[in-house]
């Protein structure tokens, strides 16, 4: 099978399916951070515009966006079931591994798919919903289906998934999107190549086993560590832009800025290293670790900054009581 077609392979059941194999397919880690970076936008634009939704429609909104999340998981694990059995890091996902066959998988991504995008925009307004479907079809379609096996750009345009959430719970509160909303897109967006490339320069054999061309399977792992500081050198002030529109304030000013200068530091640390070279010194993949681990400490901490500052007060907020 070629590595850019996926469509006809055949994965028969050969366990019983649990309930935790449905909840794998939803790949519920990153659902939580993406939920988190959604409530944060949503948190900070009724603090910012003065607008506060009904907390149950919030709570909907929110919930709107873990399905959406979870549903482009399972329509990437439906298609990528090929690569996955080949890389040992995926090959225990619940197709690879037999309990869930990969048309069962579909079929809970594309309901999954509708009954989020639905429940958002009776939570919320069109617009959320929108995007809503816009990102999983992003994910799930874009970024898996054209992107991952074509190119080695492919998270970086492919990256812009990631980012949407942020702007949809901006929209799910005022129906529209400011320049702070998407101010918290780039930075989502810039971060993203540092976050997965830092992974990759531990993984490239296993992405080169399975005919995926990224970074550091075309371009070497010197490139790929050129990139990753590259791009940390401009997300470090991207992530304390808020600060000057207004959007964070002194808390955001001081942890964005730790965060930033952390970030430079462990991004550095790996750019000097053999990281992802050929009988790399295993400090040297420490560092890269290191640098993966912090870039998810890093999105959480700066959200729940934003979080912090604009208040739960907002999100509880009850119209007529405030
Ligand atoms: C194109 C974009 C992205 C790529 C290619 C990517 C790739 C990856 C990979 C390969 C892992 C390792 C998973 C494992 O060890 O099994 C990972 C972990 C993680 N990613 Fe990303 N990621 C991307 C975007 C995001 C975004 C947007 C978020 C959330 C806002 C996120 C949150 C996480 C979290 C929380 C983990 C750790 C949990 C885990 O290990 O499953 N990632 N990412
Ligand atoms: C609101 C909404 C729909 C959000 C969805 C966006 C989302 C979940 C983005 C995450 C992107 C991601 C985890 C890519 C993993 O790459 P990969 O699939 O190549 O990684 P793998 O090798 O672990 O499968």
């Amino acid at each position: 099978m070629s590595s850019t077609d996926a469509s006809d392979l055949q994965l028969p059941r050969t366990r019983p399916a649990t309930a935790v194999d449905y909840v794998q397919l939803m790949k519920p880690r990153i659902m939580m951070l993406v939920v988190f970076t959604a409530l944060a936008g949503l948190v900070a634009a009724q603090s910012v515009t003065g607008v506060s939704i009904n907390p149950v429609m919030a709570g909907i909104a929110t919930l709107a966006v873990a399905l959406g999340s979870g549903a482009a998981g399972a329509i990437n694990m439906w298609y990528d079931a090929d690569i996955d059995s080949v890389m040992k890091r995926t090959s225990t996902r619940p197709i690879p591994s037999g309990a869930v066959p990969r048309d069962e998988a579909l079929a809970m991504g594309l309901i999954m798919s509708g009954v989020s995008v639905l429940l958002m925009w009776l939570a919320s307004n069109a617009l959320a919903a929108g995007l809503l479907a816009l990102s999983i079809a992003y994910y799930g379609w874009f970024y898996t289906m054209l992107l991952k096996r074509r190119t080695p750009q492919n998270i970086v345009v492919g990256g812009a998934a990631g980012a949407f959430p942020p702007v949809i719970g901006w929209a799910a509160v005022t129906g529209s999107t400011t320049l702070d909303a998407w101010l918290l897109f780039a930075i989502i967006f810039f971060w993203t190549p540092p976050h997965f490339w830092a992974l990759s320069l531990l993984a490239h054999k296993e992405y080169e086993k399975a005919g995926v061309p990224m970074l550091p399977v075309t371009h070497g792992a010197a490139a790929t560590r050129n990139q990753i500081l590259a791009y940390t050198i401009f997300l470090a002030p991207l992530g304390a832009l808020p600060v000057f529109t207004g959007l964070g304030g002194v808390v955001y000013a001081v942890v964005s800025v730790i965060l930033g200068v952390a970030f430079l530091y462990l991004a550095a640390r790996v750019w000097r290293s053999d990281a992802g070279d050929a009988g790399a010194a295993p400090a040297s993949l420490k560092k890269a670790k290191g640098l993966f681990g912090f870039s998810i400490l890093y999105l959480f901490l700066l959200f729940a900054a934003l979080i912090a500052e604009h208040g739960f007060g907002a999100y509880i907020a009850v119209p007529g009581l405030a």
